[in-house]
């Protein structure tokens, strides 16, 4: 076993390979069990085989060859039959930072109540704003009734914010109101957050679990198969699509242009476009376009124009960005994130110039923007109850003694993933996957790469390990 502060591998026959999360006991030997209060628990009782074996594990790779190795594989979350800790000795709290995301209130929602209602936990309180708030601000005090409508609302009941992360004061404050289990909801800036937060704890060999909940609206976090509020997001896009299309349709030359999220990451476009079917150009960060000339944008535009007399476009908000260099000042946000110049103006204004150009065609553009709209609103019914097994899994495993983790389905069954792995990389659109071909074939739009460009790509993925092609699921 490979056993370093935040790697914990082990190796079987076959090829097979655990890479575990981290045990409170890895640091505190000798802490004492409790029977899981949910073995009284008439709701839970009944279930047949409702704990999950302490040596259940969930398999990365589920499409494999005869030969090939079984490969790494994850620690299975779900109820133990014993626990860490006593219930009256659980001080909890939950954080919630970075961008909003539709589901955060349901995830707050149902960690409160699942430790209320399965493990007899009362002690649990709300950080306000964001990682700062746990040395700037008062806490909030959650009760199962506090929380009881909030999944009904967008948005995080505790505030949130960027930057302000400062490990010690962060780990001083944990400490200092005797706080044991930390719930941490955030993007990728966030789980690198609670990673240096459980290092800190473990440093100082407090009893404190701290688990992690994947937030992001763009589904840029790698290992897990979705995050939560990205069905939702996909959801509500729709309603600008169609307006787009509605308005496209409605006027000669008419083009609907509208701008999603996705900063690195244009997994929201391409849902939206393919599940739309009214799109007939996706712009997303992964896949380079250029404007002028054979095979380029404008050329497709006019094609389309002339075709159908009418086109939707859509682009991610971090697509383009080379294009439009040259006027970018390297700004940055208080977590460090680059601020992105509006491509989706940009590039309506460009479009609009050229056809008033020497290349007249008379385009009427609608540009619509409904970014902060697809996610600030409440978690649809699938996300909302994604949140709940999200937030159970997590209250699980903290229970359980597991720290230092991220939860998250994958290929289907809920694991703890260290943090290591979700920090690692940012999970993209492979442009020479099935799906982005898909996208291609149901849009028509110019793949703008030459095939130099193609085989270069596909290079590039082949380096990276496999784990690129995780897309390739359908
Ligand atoms: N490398 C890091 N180490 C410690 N803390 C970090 C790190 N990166 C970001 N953080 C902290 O995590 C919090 C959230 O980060 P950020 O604003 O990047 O959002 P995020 O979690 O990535 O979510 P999203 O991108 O979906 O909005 C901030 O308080 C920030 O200070
Ligand atoms: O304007 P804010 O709140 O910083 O958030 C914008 C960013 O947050 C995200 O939604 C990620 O949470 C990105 O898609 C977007 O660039
Ligand atoms: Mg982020």
């Amino acid at each position: 076993m490979e056993n370093s502060i935040l790697q914990k591998v082990v190796k079987g026959d076959a090829g097979y390979v655990l890479e575990d999360v981290p045990h409170l006991t890895d640091y505190i030997p000798d802490l004492p069990t409790y029977p899981n209060p949910l073995r009284f628990n008439p709701a839970y009782s009944v279930v047949k085989q409702y704990f999950v074996n302490v040596d259940d594990t969930v398999a990365q790779k589920i499409v494999v060859h005869k030969d090939g190795p079984r490969g790494t594989h994850f620690r299975r979350a779900g109820p133990r039959q014993n626990v860490y800790f006593e219930s009256s000795e659980v001080h909890a709290c939950i954080v919630t930072c970075g961008g909003l995301c539709p589901g955060l209130n349901t995830v707050i929602r149902e960690i409160v109540c699942g430790l209320y209602n399965m493990y007899g936990v009362s002690k649990i309180l709300g950080i306000d704003g964001g990682y700062r708030g746990f040395y700037s601000k008062n806490t909030i005090s959650l009760t199962p009734k506090s929380v009881n409508d909030i999944h009904k609302r967008g948005g995080t009941i505790l505030g949130t914010s960027r930057g302000g992360h400062e490990t010690s004061k962060i780990v001083d404050s944990i400490q200092d109101r005797g706080i044991n289990q930390v719930y941490i909801i955030g993007g990728d800036g966030t789980q690198k957050g609670a990673a240096v937060i459980y290092e800190e704890i473990r440093r100082r060999g407090l009893k404190v679990a701290v688990a992690g909940i994947p937030k992001t609206i763009d589904n840029d976090i790698p290992v897990i198969d979705r995050s939560f509020g990205f069905d939702t997001a996909v959801e509500e896009a729709q309603r600008a699509i169609n307006a787009a299309h509605v308005e496209a349709g409605s006027i000669e030359n008419g083009i609907g242009f509208v701008k999603l999220m996705g900063r690195y990451s244009g997994f929201i476009a391409m849902h939206s476009t393919l599940a739309s079917r009214d799109v007939d150009c996706c712009l997303i960060p992964e896949s380079p376009f250029f404007l002028e000339g054979k095979g380029g944008l404008y050329e497709y535009i006019e094609k389309s124009l002339k075709e159908n007399g009418h086109m939707v476009i859509v682009i991610a908000e971090g697509a383009g960005q080379d294009l439009l260099s040259e006027s970018l000042q390297s700004q940055q946000d208080a977590s460090g994130n680059k601020l992105l110049k509006d491509a989706g103006l940009w590039l309506s204004e460009k479009i609009k110039e050229h056809f008033s150009g020497p290349h007249k065609i008379c385009v009427n553009l609608k540009y619509i923007d409904p970014t902060y709209m697809i996610r600030a609103i409440p978690g649809n019914a699938s996300d909302n109850v994604y949140c709940t097994l999200l937030a159970q899994s997590a209250v699980h495993g903290a229970m359980a003694g597991y720290t230092g983790f991220t939860v998250g389905p994958v290929n289907g069954r809920h694991a703890y993933i260290p943090f290591n792995r979700i920090n690692e990389s940012q999970r993209q659109v492979v442009i020479t996957d099935r799906m982005w071909a898909r996208l291609l074939s149901s849009t028509n739009q110019p793949s703008f790469l030459s095939s130099k460009e193609v085989t270069e790509f596909e290079h590039q993925e082949q380096l990276l390990d496999g784990e690129i092609f995780e897309d390739n699921k359908f």
